[in-house]
């Protein structure tokens, strides 16, 4: 397990620093900026930019209890920016959603920057699902990680960034779907990823015939992951361009074939070793999307990126794999002679969203019962 690793914490010096130092005023100004809220909601949104290196826990009535019980109990009238990175980020969206009283008034603080996003893709959703007509299963997977450089927290746009994938297990998990009926997929980010996710979706219900559940956020969580209005509105706008495709999706979700869970789980500071023993089945093929979810894996910790994922995540009952760009300092299961190379590259490799991983994460397989496949 991960627990005798130390957080990572929020280090001004680090990534993290930068990230409540530039991200997080940049983030709260775009919200300001949106215009969405009364004048009252918009001076609390200012006051808290001002006052982040201030900034105390305080319980929030939108906070759901079970999750959040450890989190408070060693944390509440701490500085915000004393806690352990991970902590303190999934807290600052929580607050955020207490400020703009998103559980009565149900406005998502980022709608204006997901739709403004959503607009500038449609040329991109029409050339990818043109092409996708002649792609194989590893072509669905590696749009699908393409897909997760779209992400709205970040200050550089996926557009701009090439991509380099410097783990790649996507062998093993092509040879794994065919023993699979099912899988599950920890959704990231709204838009082109959330695009890919379906375009991978559809391939998987049409070539293996899995059955598909889609976790997602119970509100809104680092600006672009995906809400179950996301969804909704994806379809709206693919509708004018894709119907074919949009039918297919709406008909998968109305026949059960596709099921959308939202749960405040993954809005809470929870990691992997925690989650509600009944989010994900057992048979299940687990899919995770993004950085802000492996980090979940791995407790948020200090790690030397050779250390070996699968000693980590023995909690686990799922076959689980990876899917992501790397936007934050923890990775896992690389040989030391690569750690070294990308040191030399750019020291800065783990959080610029350059590099990749399509990554099996535990070491479970599935048992078959009655199966002459060896397992483990
Ligand atoms: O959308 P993703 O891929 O989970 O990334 C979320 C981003 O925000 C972070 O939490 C850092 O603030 C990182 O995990 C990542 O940069």
């Amino acid at each position: 397990m991960f627990d005798s690793y130390p957080k990572i914490p929020i280090n001004e010096e680090a990534f993290s620093g930068m990230t409540f130092r530039v991200r997080y005023p940049k983030i709260l100004t775009d919200v300001i900026q949106s215009e969405l809220f009364d004048q009252r909601i918009t001076q609390e949104l200012e006051n808290l930019k001002q006052s982040l290196n201030t900034q105390l826990v305080d319980r929030l009535s939108n906070t759901t209890a079970a999750y959040w019980h450890d989190f408070y109990v060693e944390y509440e009238g701490k500085k915000l920016i004393d806690l352990p990175f991970f902590d303190a980020e999934v807290y600052l969206f929580a607050l955020i959603n207490s400020i703009v009283q998103y559980d009565t008034l149900q406005i998502d603080p980022y709608s204006k920057i997901k739709s403004a996003d959503l607009s500038q893709s449609q040329l991109a959703f029409d050339r990818i699902l043109a092409s996708s007509k002649d792609w194989d299963t590893k072509d669905f997977i590696l749009n699908n990680l393409h897909g997760n450089k779209s992400d709205l927290s970040q200050l550089v746009h996926g557009d701009e960034v090439a991509i380099e994938v410097i783990l790649d297990d996507s062998q093993t998990l092509i040879g794994q779907l065919p023993r699979y009926t099912s899988t599950e997929i920890i959704l990231d980010n709204t838009g082109m990823e959330l695009f890919s996710d379906l375009l991978l979706v559809d391939h998987l219900i049409d070539k293996y015939d899995h059955q598909i559940t889609l976790h997602i956020k119970a509100a809104p969580l680092f600006v672009s992951d995906v809400i179950d209005e996301d969804i909704t509105k994806l379809l709206d706008f693919l509708s004018h361009h894709q119907e074919e495709f949009v039918q297919r999706i709406k008909t998968y979700i109305k026949q059960g074939k596709i099921t959308i869970v939202a749960h405040n789980f993954w809005n809470s500071p929870g990691h992997f070793d925690t989650i509600p023993k009944d989010l994900i089945s057992k048979e299940s093929l687990l899919l995770s999307k993004g950085d802000a979810n492996y980090r979940r894996f791995f407790g948020d910790r200090i790690l030397d990126s050779a250390t070996n994922a699968f000693e980590l995540t023995s909690y686990l009952k799922n076959e689980a794999f990876a899917i992501r760009t790397l936007k934050s300092d923890i990775q896992t299961s690389l040989s030391t002679e690569l750690v070294q190379s990308l040191n030399s590259r750019n020291k800065e490799w783990r959080n610029i969203g350059k590099f990749a991983v399509i990554q099996k994460v535990s070491a479970r397989i599935l048992k078959i019962p009655n199966s002459s496949q060896k397992e483990s």
